[in-house]
């Protein structure tokens, strides 16, 4: 449902996503998986629409995406949670994730999505900016479950929380895969929780794959290898 041809991303004259090429199934959870400044970050910006490809193809559900803009991407099916947990600080959590509903759409907020996160009903009338971080995480992955994705991009969704709720995230992820079909696309540096949550592995150096298998039969080892310093 995704796939990415010889696919590269620039700064400038400094190449960050070098030729990758990776495909995507529908209802797969891929895990990006590398140090800092390896690219991740950038991939997933990229994918979205919010900086341009500098050579290769992007589709998306049979259709090129190079030349579509990211609102448009957002609108044909693409979710993204960026890095760091950006709320609306002085909105409510239920306002916060009315704002991932697209427009054109009723401004109720589904049940199930309660369901899956029930601290944010709980919260709801809360001010998102007095949540905890990994409350935060859950109404940041709300918010854009909101809109419906088919394909969801995470970056580093476990980056300053606890391990009891990076292990909560991880089930709510797999169980929203299950319930609803979705595909996932998610960049990480936590091993545990890419244990938890992928179908798959892949390992980025200096913005290109040197590994990838999937998660039933990992070496964890090597994997970890590749993320020491
Ligand atoms: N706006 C920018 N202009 C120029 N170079 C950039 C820009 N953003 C990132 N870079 C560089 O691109 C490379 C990849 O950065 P990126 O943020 O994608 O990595 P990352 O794997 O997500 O790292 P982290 O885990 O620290 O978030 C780094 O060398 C970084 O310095």
């Amino acid at each position: 449902m995704l796939t990415l041809s010889d696919y590269s991303v620039a700064y400038g004259q400094s190449q960050v996503i070098n030729g990758m090429s990776l495909s995507l199934q529908p209802g797969e959870i891929v895990a990006v998986v590398g140090r800092n400044g390896m690219g991740k970050t950038t991939l997933m910006k990229s994918l979205i629409g919010m900086i341009p490809a500098s050579r290769g193809d992007l589709q998306f559900d049979g259709q090129s995406l190079v030349a579509v803009p990211g609102y448009e991407r957002v609108q044909r099916g693409m979710g993204f949670v960026p890095q760091g947990r950006m709320v609306f600080s002085s909105m409510t959590v239920e306002e916060n994730i009315k704002t991932g509903i697209h427009s054109g759409k009723s401004l109720t907020i589904p049940e199930y999505l309660y369901e899956y996160f029930p601290v944010l009903r709980e919260f709801r009338k809360r001010m998102a900016g007095n949540l905890s971080g990994g409350q935060q995480q859950q109404l940041v992955l709300a918010r854009a479950l909101a809109g419906k994705p088919k394909l969801l991009l995470l970056d580093e969704p476990t980056e300053g929380i606890q391990p009891s709720i990076i292990k909560e995230i991880a089930k709510i992820l797999r169980q929203i895969r299950d319930a609803e079909g979705l595909t996932i696309l998610v960049s990480e540096q936590v091993l545990s929780f890419v244990m938890d949550v992928a179908d798959r592995i892949i390992v980025i150096e200096k913005g290109n794959i040197v590994h990838q298998e999937d998660r039933l039969s990992a070496d964890v080892k090597k994997i970890a290898s590749y993320l020491a310093v």
